[in-house]
């Protein structure tokens, strides 16, 4: 078991020295910083809404890209009227007053063949056969599904009614010609890949993926693939950052890892505002002495710092700033920290870019029950990462660590529970909504 007398979170027994004593660095406040909504109004009002570029891609490319031009169909699909089962195409009046006892009895006379022309014409009393998919004859208004039928000598017996338009799916039913058949804005997915290629679309105007830089910080961050030194540990965020990016329908540029020194850093940081299209900084936001990123933002082309800080466990020391155009994130170097700040305050800006429009309303949510108590830190709104552990009927939420430099905190968790600034704490078995993570 640790000592936990050295684990405290904020200021524990060890005081740190004051004001006017040698090594005093004015500490981080918590009083006065921007709630979650205040940050993310603020950034997303800063960064505003680029004019959308949009690059035309093969359909095999474009899954998950976002939709930038509305797509109207340009035939009809399907392009005539098809059978829905295997069965006989008939015209609905004929089967009119069946009863169990009393079928309608219809001459069969011929076939339609999938892939292939309806030759044939359905006229009163009659019937054509036609397979699941086929051409429904001219003539006929619906079919019966060969289930419902049998035989008797050179009759064809119908036991069961059908209206017009049963077991047919009708022309242009999936899309009318010349109508829109997807509107912008959407994240395309298998179904809506499928819908185009079904409508003869096999190119589609998508919105151009940001690309967004990425600088870790920290003389102790090495990058995965080699081992660290004393006292330094793999990157983490690098990895996770990138992905999330990718996830959100953003282009990661590739990692640069910069030292703890005022001339690479600015220099990395120039780079990566020439190559991006938005630049997130892995660590160096708080106060340590060797915390560099608050002040190489200062020297940001204006408007420069637009905030520092927000009452958010995890994330408090969180900071944004425009140069120019481009929005520069300094996300804490705790990995839970990066990736929650990520969540909240990064992913809207690049979504609003994207011309992804929200839903309206919080989004999913999964109610669960909480599996032991938790108190919110004083003044801070507290994102806790929980498990979600099926109980027959519901879910409880199992909080997990909550040391944002545990990257398993994460891993461990399928979802989020929000302690807002108005809500103390919550008790044992109290019921939550967990945002899925
Ligand atoms: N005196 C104070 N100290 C700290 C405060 C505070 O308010 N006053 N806040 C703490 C909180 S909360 C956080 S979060 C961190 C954030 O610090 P920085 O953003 O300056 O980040 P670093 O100090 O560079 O790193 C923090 C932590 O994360 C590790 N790290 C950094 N980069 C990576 C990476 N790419 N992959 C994995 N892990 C990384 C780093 O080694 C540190 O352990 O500040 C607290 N301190
Ligand atoms: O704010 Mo820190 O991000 O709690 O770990």
């Amino acid at each position: 078991m640790p000592d936990r007398s050295i684990l405290h979170d904020e200021r524990g027994p060890h005081e740190p020295p004051g004001p006017g004593t040698p090594g005093f660095r004015a500490p981080f406040p918590t009083a006065g910083l921007p709630t979650v909504a205040e940050a993310r109004q603020r950034i997303l009002a800063a960064a505003g809404r680029p004019p959308l570029q949009v690059e035309e891609l093969p359909l095999a490319e474009a899954l998950g890209r976002v939709l930038a031009k509305p797509v109207y169909a340009p035939e009809d699909v399907p392009g005539f009227h098809r059978s829905t089962v295997d069965g006989y195409a008939v015209r609905s009046q004929d089967l009119r007053g069946i009863q169990p006892d009393r079928p309608a009895r219809l001459q069969v006379v011929g076939r339609v063949l999938v892939g292939r022309p309806a030759d044939v014409r359905v006229e009163a009393g009659q019937a054509v056969a036609v397979p699941t998919g086929g051409m429904l004859p001219p003539g006929a208004d619906c079919v019966v599904m060969f289930e419902h039928t049998s035989r008797e000598g050179p009759w064809l017996l119908v036991h069961r009614f059908a209206g017009p338009g049963d077991n047919v799916i009708a022309r242009g039913e999936d899309a009318v010609a010349g109508l829109a058949l997807l509107a912008p804005g959407r994240r395309l997915g298998p179904a809506d890949l499928g819908a185009l290629a079904g409508a003869g679309i096999t190119r589609v105007a998508v919105a151009r993926e940001p690309r967004v830089a990425l600088l870790l910080t920290g003389d102790e961050v090495v990058p995965p693939g080699r081992s660290p030194g004393p006292g330094q540990i793999r990157d983490i965020n690098g990895v996770a950052l990138a992905a999330a990016l990718r996830q959100d329908g953003a282009r990661p540029l590739e990692p640069v890892y910069v030292p703890d020194e005022p001339a690479a850093f600015r220099q990395a940081l120039r780079d990566a505002l020439a190559a991006a299209d938005l630049v997130l900084i892995s660590g160096g936001s708080s106060v340590g002495e060797r915390d560099l990123t608050a002040e190489l933002a200062a020297e940001l082309e204006s408007p420069g710092v637009i905030l520092h800080g927000v009452a958010l466990k995890p994330g408090k020391p969180t900071l944004f700033a425009m140069a120019g155009r481009t929005p520069v994130f300094g996300l804490p170097g705790n990995p839970v920290s990066a990736l929650v700040v990520y969540r909240l305050l990064v992913r809207p800006v690049i979504f609003r870019w994207l011309g992804l429009e929200e839903s309206p309303g919080p989004g999913p949510r999964i109610r669960a029950r909480l599996e032991t108590p938790l108190r919110r830190p004083p003044g801070r709104e507290e994102y806790v990462p929980v498990a979600l552990i099926w109980r027959g009927g519901e879910y409880g939420a199992r909080p997990q660590p909550r040391k944002s430099g545990l990257i398993t905190a994460l891993t461990g968790a399928q979802g989020l529970v929000h302690l807002p600034l108005e809500v103390e704490g919550l008790p044992a078995g109290a019921e939550v909504e967990v945002i899925p993570w």
